[in-house]
């Protein structure tokens, strides 16, 4: 099946911060995917690069098989997105801006804007710039979502939400991926993004360290912590692959992938208690993003995840 978003080996350079560099994803038809990182990992400019907004300096992005450098405005009339913060024209009403929005698109988009807003309960006579930041965001989404896209990109459209609204919007993803089209979503709200994620882009300083699906990712990923009888014993070497390792004091905890736990106990029979769980998402993440602050992190995470720049890409499904 042709992928709906594919970036090859692309870069992005602004002056001198390199935003995306080799970067490589693939992701196939209904699923949900979530493009996580720290702040200026490059997720914004991956987003933009894809919908033709930004030239790359090498490597080729392609939406819904469209080249990104050539065809963003038909890639922007075929996907739904929602910026972090969408420009909404202010003086209209709610129902105005469907009406409005209808003319880029063919008929059957103003009925399915009004049920998206019904089912936000959105006041359709309210003003645009009398709307909560919340229901701004909402507004947004049925826009995106009333031409039935076949791609949804989102980059960060629930920070600053509430939790009821946040849930709203991850429901509607998954809407979305169950009638087979596919959504990237760009969050910070790492636990809520997992509810709804069949796989996970990580970035890390512009590269691209994990694409993977999130299922077989935590089945494969564990955290241990050894607690070392003083600062002199060496800490052990982990039977598997090793995401991250941080160091508190006597106490070492490393987030390892294929840990071959029978080999664990013999490693540490001599060297001090120690303890196996399966980690949640956001605890894999931030254990990478601690990792990504110590030297020689890229090296180590590539070999861990099995991550290459020019080869990332999973096919979940
Ligand atoms: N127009 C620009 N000009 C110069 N540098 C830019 C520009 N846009 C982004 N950058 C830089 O590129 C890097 C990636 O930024 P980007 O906005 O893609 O990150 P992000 O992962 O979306 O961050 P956040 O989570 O904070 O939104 C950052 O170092 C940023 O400063």
């Amino acid at each position: 099946m042709s992928p709906v978003v594919h970036l090859d080996n692309v870069t992005k350079r602004y002056r001198n911060v390199t935003a995306l560099e080799n970067v490589s994803l693939k992701i196939p038809p209904g699923v949900v995917c979530a493009l996580l990182g720290a702040n200026g990992a490059g997720k914004t400019t991956a987003i933009r690069v894809l919908l033709g907004l930004e030239p790359v300096d090498s490597g080729t992005a392609s939406v819904l098989g469209i080249d990104s450098s050539t065809g963003g405005l038909e890639i922007r009339s075929r996907v739904g997105y929602v910026a972090e913060q969408p420009s909404l024209y202010d003086w209209m009403t709610v129902e105005e801006i469907g009406w409005f929005a209808a003319g880029f698109y063919p008929l059957g988009y103003a009925e399915a804007y009004d049920r998206y807003t019904r089912r936000f309960a959105l006041e359709a006579g309210k003003k645009v710039r009398e709307l909560s930041k919340g229901m701004r965001a909402k507004v947004a989404l049925s826009l995106a979502l009333a031409h039935s896209p076949d791609l949804l990109i989102l980059d960060e459209p629930t920070s600053g939400l509430d939790a009821l609204v946040r849930r709203e919007f991850l429901e509607s993803m998954v809407d979305v991926a169950a009638e087979g089209r596919s959504v990237l979503l760009s969050s910070h709200q790492v636990s809520e993004v997992e509810r709804v994620a069949d796989m996970v882009a990580i970035l890390l300083g512009g590269q691209l360290v994990c694409v993977e699906r999130l299922d077989e990712l935590k089945r494969t990923t564990r955290e241990v912590v050894v607690t070392l009888p003083d600062a002199s014993t060496a800490p052990p070497s982990m039977p598997g692959q090793v995401l991250a390792h941080v160091p508190f004091g006597h106490e070492h905890a490393w987030m390892v992938r294929d840990l071959d736990e029978a080999r664990l106990a013999e490693v540490c029979r001599d060297v001090g208690p120690f303890s196996v769980r399966t980690p949640g998402l956001e605890d894999i993440l931030l254990a990478l993003l601690r990792e990504y602050r110590t030297p020689g992190w890229a090296h180590r995470a590539k070999a861990a995840t099995g991550t290459t720049s020019g080869t990332a890409s999973a096919t979940p499904g």
